[in-house]
C-alpha cells in the first residue's frame, strides 16, 4: 500500500449524503431533530437555573412557569442521552446495510479476475470491507454529532457573549488550536489504517491456518503451529506497535488541549467569582457563567471529536469510493452483441498470445486451435504448461495480450460475458468444497434448480456420488461440513466430511447440472478417483458430452486417448496435435509421456505375476 496522503473530495461528501438518504430518510431527519433538541437543552437548562436562583433572590418574582421548565429540562437531558445513541446506531447499522451490499455487489460485478488477483486490490478490499464501508454511517454520525456540538456552542458562546464578551477571546483561540491538532490527528490516523490494511491481512491469514480444517493436517504433520503462530505474533507486535504510537499521539494532542481549555475554564472561574463580590454579577449570574464555560467546552470537545472523526472516515471513504468505482477489467463489447448463440461450428484460439502482468513471463505464446463444437478436445502437457491458464481465457476471467478467443468466430470480447458464462459448465481444478449442504453443493452449478431435488439427484447421479449422498444421515439435507451445523435441523452432529474423490464428483456433478450448456470444460475431474470410479465417470462423461463442445485437462493420459483430439501444449505453445494413434506414431512428446505412465501399469503388473 502506497504512502500517498490520503484526500477526499466534494464528491465523496455527495456519496456519503446521498447513502445516508437512501438508508431511509425518516430515520435521518428523526436523528437531525434530536441532535437540535440534544444542542438546546443544555442551554436553556443554564438559562433556566440562572433564572430560578435570582428568582430566589427576589421572593417577589413567580418561578412557577420557571421551574416547570427546568423539571421538563431536566427530564429531556436525562432521556436524551439514551435516545440519541439508540437512533444513531439505527441509523448507522441502516447506513451500513447499504454500503456493504453496494461493495459486494460491486466485487460480483467484476467479470474478471485481475483486480481480485492484485494484492494492492486486496489491500483496499480489506480496508473497504473493515472500515470503508462503516464509514459513511461515522460521517453522518460525525456530522450530526458535529451539527449538535455547533448548536450548543453557539448558544453557549452567546450566553458567554452577554456575561463577558472578552472571555470569548481565549476561549475561541483554544477551541481553534484544539480542531486544528484533531485535524492532523485524524490524518495521522488515516494513513496508519492504509499502512496496517495488509499487515492486518496476513496477521489474519495465519491465523485462519491455523484454526481452518483444511489446513490441519499439513500443520499438524509438518509441526507449523509454532511457525505460523509467530509469524502471526510478528504481524500482531508491528500492528500494535503502530497503534501504541498512534494512540501515544492522540493523548499528547488531546491531553494538552484538554489542559489549556482546563486554564482558560480557571481564569474564566477566577473573573467571575470577582465580578460576584464586586456586585457586577448575580449568584444566578455565576451559575450561568460556569455552566456556559463548561458547556462551551463540551459543545468544542464533541465538535472537534466529531469533526477527527468525520475526516478520518472521510479519509478511509476514499477506498470504499475506490472499490465501489473500480473499472472492470474486462473490456466492454463494442458491438454490444445481445446473446450468444448455441455453438455450431466450434471455439478457436487464433495466436494467442498471454502474461499475467506486464513485468511477468509469457504463459500462452502464439496458440492456435480449435474446440470443435460436437467433439472431445484433450489438453496435455507437463506442469506450468499453461492448460489452466487457456481455461481462464476460454471463460473469459482474462482477455487475451495478444490475439483473439472466437465463439463461433465472434470474438469473446464482442459478447456478453454473463451469457457466455451461462453456456459452459465445468470443474476447475482448484474447484470449491461449500461448507453448506450435499444439496446446496450441487445445486449450486445452476441456481434457477437449486431446490430441484430431482435435478440434483439425476446429476449426482451421473457424477456416480448418488448412492454415497443417499445414505449421509440427513441425505441430500447433510451438511457437508464439521464447522457448521445442518440449517434446516437443530442438530449439531449429523455434518459430515467427504473424502477427496467423493468430493472431486460433488464438484462433478455441480458441473453437471448445467445440462444445457455448450462447452464442458473438465481440468483434472478424475484426480482424485478409484480405477474404477475414473471408468465410470468417464463413461458416463462421454454420454453427457455427446453433440457438445468437450474440453478434457488431465495429466492421466489414459483417460485421454480416446478424444477427436488431443493437444500437447509445453512452455505455452502447441508442439503436437491429433488423435491418440497418429500421436503414437509420430513418437513425440505425448507419445513418450504416453509410455512412460504405461510401462509403470506394465511394471506394477508384472510385480503382481511374480508376487
Ligand atoms: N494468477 C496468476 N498470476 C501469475 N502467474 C500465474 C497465475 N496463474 C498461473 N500462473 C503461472 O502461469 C503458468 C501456467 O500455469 P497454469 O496453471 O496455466 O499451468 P498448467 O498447465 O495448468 O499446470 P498444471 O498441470 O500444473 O496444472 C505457471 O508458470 C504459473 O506460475
Amino acid at each position: 500500500m502506497n504512502e500517498e496522503q490520503p484526500r477526499y473530495t466534494a464528491g465523496s461528501l455527495r456519496a456519503v449524503a446521498e447513502l445516508a438518504w437512501s438508508s431511509g430518510r425518516g430515520r435521518l431527519l428523526l436523528r437531525v431533530a434530536l441532535a437540535v433538541v440534544a444542542s438546546a437543552v443544555p442551554v436553556a437548562l443554564a438559562w433556566l437555573t440562572k433564572t430560578v436562583l435570582d428568582g430566589l433572590a427576589d421572593p417577589g418574582r413567580p418561578l412557577l412557569v420557571p421551574v416547570l421548565l427546568l423539571a421538563l429540562a431536566g427530564v429531556a437531558a436525562a432521556v436524551l442521552p439514551h435516545a440519541v445513541p439508540y437512533v444513531e446506531a439505527e441509523l448507522q447499522r441502516a447506513i451500513d446495510l447499504i454500503c456493504r451490499q453496494r461493495l459486494y455487489a460491486a466485487v460480483a460485478r467484476l467479470p474478471g479476475l485481475r483486480h481480485l488477483e492484485d494484492p494492492r486490490f486486496q489491500d483496499r478490499l480489506a480496508l473497504a470491507g473493515e472500515t470503508g464501508s462503516s464509514g459513511p454511517a461515522e460521517v453522518v454520525g460525525g456530522a450530526l454529532a458535529g451539527v449538535q456540538g455547533t448548536l450548543m456552542l453557539g448558544g453557549f458562546l452567546g450566553t458567554l457573549a452577554v456575561l463577558n464578551p472578552w472571555m470569548l477571546l481565549p476561549v475561541g483561540l483554544a477551541g481553534l488550536v484544539a480542531l486544528h491538532g484533531q485535524f492532523r490527528l485524524s490524518r495521522y490516523r488515516a494513513r496508519v489504517h492504509g499502512r496496517l490494511g495488509h499487515a492486518t491481512r496476513r496477521e489474519f491469514f495465519y491465523a485462519q491456518l491455523l484454526n481452518s480444517t483444511s489446513a490441519a493436517k499439513e500443520v499438524r504433520l509438518y509441526g507449523l503451529g509454532g511457525l505460523f503462530g509467530a509469524r502471526m505474533l510478528t504481524e500482531l507486535r508491528w500492528i500494535n506497535d503502530q497503534r501504541s504510537r498512534m494512540d501515544r499521539r492522540e493523548l499528547l494532542v488531546q491531553g494538552s488541549h484538554g489542559a489549556l481549555s482546563a486554564v482558560v475554564a480557571g481564569a474564566g472561574l477566577v473573573w467571575a467569582v470577582n465580578a460576584a463580590r464586586q456586585g457586577r454579577l448575580t449568584v444566578g449570574d455565576v451559575a450561568m457563567f460556569v455552566a456556559a464555560v463548561a458547556g462551551v467546552q463540551d459543545g468544542l470537545a464533541i465538535l472537534i471529536s466529531s469533526a477527527g472523526r468525520t475526516h478520518e472516515a472521510m479519509l478511509l471513504f476514499g477506498h470504499y469510493r475506490h472499490v465501489v468505482g473500480t473499472e472492470p477489467d474486462l473490456a466492454r463489447p463494442r458491438k454490444g452483441l445481445g446473446a450468444v448463440r448455441p455453438l455450431r461450428t466450434g471455439i478457436e484460439l487464433r495466436d494467442v498470445w498471454f502474461r499475467y502482468g506486464d513485468d511477468l513471463p509469457w504463459v500462452l505464446r502464439g496458440v492456435s486451435m480449435t474446440i470443435p463444437a460436437d467433439g472431445a478436445t484433450a489438453l496435455v502437457g507437463p506442469n506450468g504448461a499453461g492448460k489452466s491458464t487457456l481455461v481462464k481465457l476460454l471463460c473469459r476471467f482474462y482477455d487475451p495480450t495478444r490475439g483473439t478467443v472466437l465463439w463461433d468466430g465472434v470474438d469473446l470480447r464482442e459478447l456478453p460475458v454473463e451469457e457466455l458464462r451461462r453456456r459452459i459448465g465445468g470443474v476447475f481444478q482448484d474447484y470449491v468444497c461449500y461448507d453448506l449442504t450435499a444439496a446446496d453443493n450441487i445445486g449450486l452449478g445452476d441456481t434457477g434448480v437449486l431446490d430441484d431435488r430431482d435435478r440434483i439427484v439425476a446429476a449426482a447421479r451421473r457424477a456416480g456420488i448418488h448412492e454415497a449422498l443417499a445414505a449421509l444421515p440427513r441425505g441430500y439435507d447433510t451438511m457437508l461440513s464439521r464447522s457448521f451445523d445442518t440449517p434446516a435441523y437443530d442438530d449439531p452432529g449429523t455434518g459430515v466430511m467427504l473424502s477427496g474423490g467423493q468430493w472431486q464428483r460433488v464438484a462433478l456433478a455441480r458441473a453437471l447440472l448445467r445440462d444445457r450448456t455448450d462447452l464442458l470444460i473438465l481440468d483434472e475431474p478424475s484426480a482424485g478417483l478409484d480405477a474404477e470410479a475414473e471408468h465410470e465417470v468417464h463413461q458416463s462423461l462421454r454420454e453427457h458430452r455427446a453433440g457438445r463442445a468437450g474440453l478434457l485437462i488431465s495429466h492421466r493420459l489414459s483417460t485421454v486417448r480416446e478424444a477427436d483430439t488431443i493437444v500437447v501444449l509445453s512452455g505455452g505453445e502447441v508442439v503436437e496435435r491429433g488423435a491418440h494413434d497418429a500421436l503414437m506414431d509420430t513418437g513425440g512428446l505425448y507419445a513418450r509421456l504416453f509410455r512412460l505412465q504405461a510401462s509403470g501399469y506394465q511394471e506394477q503388473e508384472q510385480d503382481r505375476a511374480w508376487s
